[in-house]
């Protein structure tokens, strides 16, 4: 489970999170909704333990990031907006060594591969080395590379960037088994119908700051408007409409 407490992060004199508070449980899918620069990355960072917060507090499983950061990137499954690979290795090579800098033996990271290249369908990438991957075969190794240690949370930023259709689909698969085996997924989106799709409650960022949390539906009737997709707009401003 992922919790985060009156969350706020400045640069500068820009406050891009502002007392963000919210839980994303075990078993549920939670999608952070809003429009770019509303403050996910950001959010989602100070999580992952990448960026410390001005004030607040952010716990993965009950371990607190600012007390125990190795703690919780231990619990903790990240596909960021950085996404490089090692060129010169294959898929299997790349996946497999962040296997090793999570301590996993050679046999468990073999099987952790052989299952997540199903769940992925990307068997036939996986002894061909990164260099000239498409954007979706990049992503599919970047999952892979993040869930290579089964971790209880996963954390994906804006994971369907740049996706097609189909590798759109594969992703939201993966996402709903993970789901299925108990773990705790909060990702990011600026695209309402993305996470209306898929997630079972949702948390509304806009200007760095929670405008509304809870089910789509939710959500939804709380606005008083016909579509989530108005309601979005209303909530997250006229910068959700360009989203
Ligand atoms: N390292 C940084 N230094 C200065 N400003 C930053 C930094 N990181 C983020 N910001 C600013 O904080 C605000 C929130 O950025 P963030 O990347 O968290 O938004 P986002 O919701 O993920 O947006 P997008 O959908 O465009 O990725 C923006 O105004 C951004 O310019």
């Amino acid at each position: 489970m992922i919790r985060v407490e009156n969350l706020s992060k400045r640069f500068a004199e820009i406050e891009a999170v502002k007392g963000v508070t919210f839980e994303a449980p075990d078993g549920r899918i939670t999608g952070l909704l809003g429009p770019n620069g509303a403050g996910k990355t950001t959010t989602l960072r100070m999580i992952s333990t990448l960026v410390q917060p001005t004030t607040g507090r952010a716990m993965v499983d009950g371990v607190e990031t600012g007390t125990d950061p190795l703690g919780v990137r231990a619990k903790l499954g990240l596909l960021s907006d950085a996404r490089g690979l090692y060129m010169r290795l294959t898929a299997r090579e790349n996946i497999a060594y962040y296997g090793r800098l999570r301590g996993m033996t050679s046999p468990a990271i073999a099987s952790s591969i052989a299952k997540l290249a199903q769940w992925l369908d990307m068997e036939a990438l996986l002894d061909r080395r990164t260099d000239g991957f498409s954007q979706g075969e990049r992503m599919k190794v970047a999952i892979a590379r993040a869930l290579v240690h089964d971790p209880r949370n996963v954390v994906l930023d804006e994971p369907t960037n740049g996706l097609d259709v189909m590798t759109t689909r594969s992703l939201r698969e993966v996402v709903r088994r993970l789901r299925e085996e108990g773990k705790c997924v909060l990702f990011s989106s600026h695209v309402m119908q993305e996470v209306s799709a898929l997630c079972d409650e949702i948390v509304i960022l806009a200007h760095g700051a929670v405008v509304a949390v809870g089910p789509p539906e939710a959500i939804r009737e709380a606005s008083g408007c016909t579509s989530l997709e108005d309601a979005f707009v209303k909530l997250a401003g006229a910068e959700a409409a360009e989203a």
